[in-house]
Parts: C-alpha cells; structure tokens; sequence
C-alpha cells in the first residue's frame, strides 16, 4: 500500500500543496482531480522525490518510497518532455528496462521481448525505428505507455496521459490501466476528464492545494466537494 502523510511542497515561500494524506490500495487505479495550478503534478513529483518535500512522508509497504523507487513507472506531462531528443521508439520504451537491468548493459533477450509486446500492446510496433518527435502526440503517448509498462513497476504515476489524444490510443490507454489493476499494480492518474470516464476510476481524489476529498466516487463527487474545488458548480 502507498500513504502518503501530511506532504507539503512550498515553492518560493508559498504552499503548492499542504497537508496531503491519503492511502492507495493495490490493484485500485486512482483519478486525481483539481483545477490549473491546484498542485496535481507537484504532488507527483512530491511522492517520487523529484522537487524537495517541505513536511510529510511517502512509504510503500510501510518502507519509505525513496529507496523503492525501482518500483516506480512515472509519465510525465507530454508538454514536459523534450521532444527534440534523437531517439527511436524502441530505444525510449527500452529505457524502461534500465532499473531492472542497470545502465549501459546489452539488453537481455528477455528484455527484448518484454519491449516488443509493451510495443505491440500499444499498437506501435511497426513505428520501432522511427524518431520519436516525428510521432504525433497521441502516438508519443503511446510509446510511453509502453515504456511504464516495460519497467514492471508496482507503482504507476501518470501526469495527464489523456491531454490531446485521439479515442482509440484513450481506449489503449484505459484498457492497459484495466490490465495493470487485474496484475495489483496502484495506479495514480492525474486527469481533466469529470465526464463519462470517470467510472474507470475505483477511487477520486480531489486537490486545491490541499486534499479536498478522497475515497470512492459516489461519496467524493458531491456538489459541496466539486465546489470547494473548483470553485464553481461543474455538471458531471
Ligand atoms: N518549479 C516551480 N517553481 C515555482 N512554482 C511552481 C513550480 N512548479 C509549479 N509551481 C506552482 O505551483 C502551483 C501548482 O503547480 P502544478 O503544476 O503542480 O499544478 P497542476 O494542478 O498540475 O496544474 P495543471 O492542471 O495546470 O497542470 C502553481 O501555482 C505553479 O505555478
């Protein structure tokens, strides 16, 4: 299980995120939820240690996240990304291999084939070669589904897969967030989308700086909570 406990990041003397705590159970796929700004990446980035911690603990099966972090598949926002890089699909979906088997080793054939069906899971096997900025974006995010998916982490963090995609690489996208529940992984999905995907998701959390609700959908999605939040009344 994946608590996260009283976690506050501040960025230049103001709180990004204060307060946060919440449980994550294995085999559940988790929506988090908030307005521009409301602290949704930091709060990704503040679990994975990627920007300091003001207060708070992560731990994972009760040991603190930060020496587990093999365990961790994390896919950043796409905006994020340099896409610029020289690199094929293959090579970027293989760097998902590189906790299990360390930089700068040959890949094993068994890392071979696990790229090549994470690719062909995706619908990109036929792109291996190809550059990966001459993709389109939601083939892009294809690649890096596939590149979670390689790593076999327990723990799968993904910053707004659905921003810009077409429907079929979203069903790809849900359908292999499905697959990952059934294995037990935890998933945390942060997304824009209150509409009709939002039954994909066994659990909500809802964030403006500080957690506004969390638990099961009927009892987070209330009109109180959806305001608190956002500020306004949302139809959902
Ligand atoms: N590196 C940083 N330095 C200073 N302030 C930052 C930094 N990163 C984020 N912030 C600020 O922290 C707040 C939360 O940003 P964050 O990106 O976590 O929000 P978000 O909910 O993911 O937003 P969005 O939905 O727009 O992606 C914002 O006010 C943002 O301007």
């Amino acid at each position: 299980m994946l608590e996260v406990c009283d976690l506050a990041v501040n960025y230049r003397n103001r709180w990004a995120i204060d307060g946060i705590s919440f449980r994550l159970q294995p085999g559940h796929i988790a929506g988090l939820f908030g307005p521009n700004g409301a602290g949704k990446s930091t709060l990704i980035k503040g679990i994975l240690g990627l920007v300091p911690i003001a207060k708070g603990a992560v731990s994972y099966d009760s040991q603190p996240l930060k020496r587990q972090l093999k365990k961790v598949a994390y896919v950043p926002q796409r905006n994020k990304i340099d896409w610029d890089y020289p690199v094929t699909v293959e090579k970027v979906v293989m760097m998902g291999r590189i906790p299990a088997t360390g930089w700068f080793k040959q890949p094993s054939r068994n890392s071979r084939e696990i790229v090549e069906r994470a690719l062909s899971r995706v619908g990109m096997t036929q792109f291996r070669q190809h550059q990966i900025r001459d993709l389109s974006g939601g083939q892009q995010q294809r690649v890096f589904l596939a590149r979670a998916i390689a790593q076999e982490a327990d723990l799968f963090f993904f910053d707004e897969p659905f921003n810009n995609i077409d429907y079929r690489t979203e069903e790809i996208i849900f359908e292999v967030f499905q697959e990952l529940k059934q294995q037990q992984k935890t998933l945390l999905v942060i997304s824009h989308d209150l509409g009709k995907t939002i039954a994909n998701y066994d659990q909500l959390l809802l964030l403006n700086q500080r957690l506004i609700a969390v638990g099961e959908r009927k009892r987070v999605l209330t009109n109180q909570n959806i305001q608190q939040t956002y500020g306004k009344l949302v139809s959902c």
